[in-house]
């Protein structure tokens, strides 16, 4: 595979340049001459346009064997193995009325434009393929047909039931475009920008509806149906069924409010918690006291985490029905989210395993958020910044985030995918098309909480005004990828896992050796986005920290701050050197950094830069060689020595005003060497030797370890902790290995955001030291 650049938050790659062998550049090369030929084509009618018979045998070639393996952007590539999505132009959605617009036929359709003022109205001739779009052959009035691709529909519907054969529906403004296979299609990249029409529907064309009238049904009817769709969990079915019955129900009667309150569970199921609420509150608008609906919109409000109101309807409606038990016990939980958003206290060994008892099931954990002393403020050219609103203490919890959606890679069905922008020539491998495909049915459904994901930060996104068009959000899928991209984080489901010294020779598994051959970065991660977590800017010599567990991203302090200072995160791999740390700064977020860490480097000679680089480049080569016997790990050791002092002699400045980070690394490295050579007393000073090198000074005080001075703290400045540990212990000296316990714990909850799976993590690897574990 090429030369990628690789970030920490995010698995981005950059199109630079190819090695022999690389499919992917040569795959992103092909899409990128054939896209760019295609703007030269710009207003202009497609030259040829195949027959209907063309398209249908197309359509069924991919439609009956998937393995073929169409070249085409989202489909599934067998050589290549994972899908992948490709942007290249950016076309806002249409923010107009439908009855602003006027109709226009296949045949008015000019390449690489969005018709704005236009729509156009089509039936689907076949059923959809899917893989990253939803793929139909298209039908107009006068018969011309036309490949159509529709992104970004809610992937937990049968694709069927979303476009069947025979379906009619209009787009607004459509797009046409040449696909990067160099077909042309109508891409449908914007939910707002399609209407479904049904049967009834005034709008379709009198020679496309049905012949055959259809009987005259009443709401209940709908209702019958739709419990039914409800019974077998098909919940979009259920609600279409509901709706119907909206319809013709008589407003304020009986039927109307059943209708509501299915409608409104139905939607609960969905996660449509703003919808579930508008329905529940409706009906109690027609009846005060409902209980069911005074559940409901309880149950909406708590899922959508305002605890206050979700307290006030269920204490109203404990009042009116004491026994009911489900609003008891919803109540008690409600208290202990208000506890935990004020207190910021969790039970987090509970919910750790509760995270690990998903398995490959979707999850979320039942918890608050917190905001601790912390505010978003004016951080001046970096934007908006987090802020200490008080003193903060080494490893206080800043925040404690929930999702505003997350893909994790370890679910069942997660889709990893490489997202290509070409544009930008830089792309991302994991679940992040996904995220940005969620994403888009929450804001579609959320509009309230949407207004949160809309505040983040999208760069230089020219945004158009959305709101509420045709009775429905406006949703500019350009816009959700470009604050994907700006603020998403990539995460794992625990940010340590159990016994991880064992773990660490374990084979890879299937699925990820398959990720290793066919990613262009080699790994693919999940990824999500958290809102208040985004507004920490970035710094490479961070103050804060963050983990993940479930679907909360934790945010600890990692020295003492004072009142008034930004929070910051790194958001880089943090042994980089200036350079590389400089270029991914710019080329993911578009800044340059001017960190502190980065002015003392830049302004190093760059004789001692490039030294320091060639001699750490050596020794990873020698821990390769090292690795292959225990004799030539022991001959290793003196030569791996010298290489380290000769990288610490590149150092002019103090360990506390630069940091020797990348030397963590390979002393790191050593310090494995060492265990296995069964060498304690070598470790032993070693991990205080790069302890001090980070900038820490550590003291024993009246009869505790104390941190004098923090240095430079991420996931990785942990193990020479645990090095100091188990090497005392095994030194014999198991009173210091207590003293440096307790305060290895304390550092374990500042990085991995709580302290309680510290013995699940790392008892075994302790107690085989000879360190009591109590
Ligand atoms: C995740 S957002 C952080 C919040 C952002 N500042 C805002 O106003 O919403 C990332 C963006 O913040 C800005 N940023 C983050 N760290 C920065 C830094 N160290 N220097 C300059 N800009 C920075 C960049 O524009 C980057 O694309």
């Amino acid at each position: 595979m090429g030369k990628y650049a690789r970030r920490r938050r995010g698995t981005m790659f950059e199109f630079e340049k190819p090695t022999v062998g690389d499919e992917w550049f040569y795959f992103f090369k092909r899409a990128e001459v054939i896209l760019q030929n295609a703007e030269a084509q710009k207003g202009k009618k497609p030259r040829n346009r195949p027959s209907r018979s063309q398209y249908l045998f197309g359509h069924s070639l991919f439609h009956n064997d998937t393995k073929e393996g169409l070249k085409t952007e989202g489909r599934f590539d067998e050589k290549l193995g994972l899908a992948s999505t490709i942007t290249y132009n950016e076309h806002p959605p249409c923010t107009v009325p439908f009855s602003t617009l006027e109709k226009i036929l296949l045949d008015d359709l000019r390449l690489e434009i969005a018709h704005r003022g236009s729509y156009i109205i089509l039936r689907a001739i076949v059923d959809p393929n899917k893989y990253v779009s939803l793929t139909i052959i298209a039908e107009d009035e006068s018969g011309d047909v036309q490949l159509v691709q529709i992104y970004n529909q809610d992937d937990r519907r049968s694709q069927v039931s979303i476009m069947p054969e025979g379906q009619v529906f209009i787009v607004k403004e459509p797009y046409f475009k040449t696909t990067s296979s160099g077909e042309t299609s109508i891409r449908v990249d914007h939910v707002s920008d399609i209407i479904f029409l049904d049967g009834e529907d005034d709008r379709i064309p009198e020679e496309w509806r049905p012949k055959l009238k259809l009987l005259a049904r009443r709401s209940l009817d709908w209702k019958n149906d739709g419990n039914r769709f409800y019974k077998e969990e098909r919940y979009f079915e259920a609600a279409k069924c509901y709706t119907k019955g909206l319809e013709i129900a008589e407003p304020c009667s009986a039927s109307a409010i059943v209708l509501l309150l299915n409608r409104a569970q139905t939607y609960l199921e969905l996660g449509y918690n703003e919808e579930a609420l508008a329905d529940a509150d409706r009906a109690l608008s027609y009846e005060p006291v409902n209980q069911k609906a005074l559940y409901r919109s309880a149950v909406a409000c708590y899922e959508d985490g305002d605890y206050e109101s979700a307290k006030t309807r269920l204490v109203k409606l404990l009042k009116e029905f004491p026994e009911n038990k489900s609003a008891k016990e919803r109540l008690l939980r409600t208290f202990q989210r208000l506890q935990e958003q004020r207190r910021g206290r969790y039970e987090f060994l509970k919910m750790r395993n509760e995270v690990k008892a998903w398995g490959n099931k979707r999850g979320k954990l039942d918890c608050a958020e917190y905001v601790g002393p912390v505010r978003v403020g004016d951080a001046g050219p970096k934007g908006r910044g987090l802020f200490a609103t008080r003193d903060v203490k080494f490893g206080e919890l800043l925040l404690c985030s929930k999702a505003f959606h997350v893909c994790h890679k370890e679910t069942a069905g997660a889709k990893l995918n490489i997202l290509f922008n070409l544009k930008a020539r830089k792309g991302q491998a994991g679940t992040h098309s996904q995220l940005v495909q969620e994403l888009i049915q929450v804001l579609y459904h959320n509009p309230k909480k949407a207004k949160k994901f809309y505040e983040l930060d999208s760069g230089d996104y020219k945004r158009v005004r959305g709101g509420i068009v045709d009775g429905l959000p406006v949703v500019d899928s350009h816009l959700v990828m470009r604050i994907m991209l700006r603020n998403c984080f990539d995460c794992t489901r625990l940010s340590s896992i159990d016994d991880p010294l064992e773990n660490l020779f374990k084979e890879k598994t299937e699925v990820e050796k398959k990720i290793a051959e066919e990613s262009p970065t080699g790994t693919a991660g999940g990824s999500g986005l958290w809102i208040m977590p985004s507004y920490i800017n970035h710094s490479c010599w961070q103050n804060s920290a963050r983990a993940f567990l479930g679907d909360l991203l934790i945010v600890r302090a990692v020295r003492d701050i004072p009142e008034g200072e930004e929070i910051t995160l790194n958001y880089l791999e943090s042994e980089c050197d200036v350079q590389t740390r400089q270029k991914q700064c710019f080329s993911g977020w578009g800044f340059n950094c001017k960190c502190t860490l980065c002015e003392i480097e830049a302004a190093e000679p760059q004789e001692l830069q490039d030294k320091r680089k060639e001699l750490l480049e050596k020794s990873e080569k020698f821990h390769h060689y090292l690795n292959q016997s225990k004799e030539k790990m022991e001959s290793g050791v003196a030569p791996m020595i010298k290489l380290i002092k000769g990288m610490e002699a590149t150092y002019t400045q103090p360990e506390f005003i630069h940091p020797r980070v990348p030397l963590l690394s390979p002393t790191q490295v050593l310090q494995s060497f060492l265990v296995s050579l069964e060498r304690p007393p070598e470790v032993y000073n070693l991990a205080k030797h790069a302890l001090n090198g980070l900038g820490f000074k550590i003291a024993i005080k009246r009869g505790r370890a104390v941190i004098e001075r923090y240095g430079y703290m991420y996931y990785q400045t942990l193990i020479p902790f645990i090095h100091v540990i188990t090497a005392g212990a095994m030194t014999g000296d198991i009173g210091t290995a207590m003293l440096w316990k307790d305060i290895a714990i304390k550092v374990y909850e500042a990085v991995v955001g709580e302290r309680e799976s510290f013995f699940d993590v790392y008892g075994r690897a302790l107690l085989q030291a000879g360190v009591p574990c109590d």
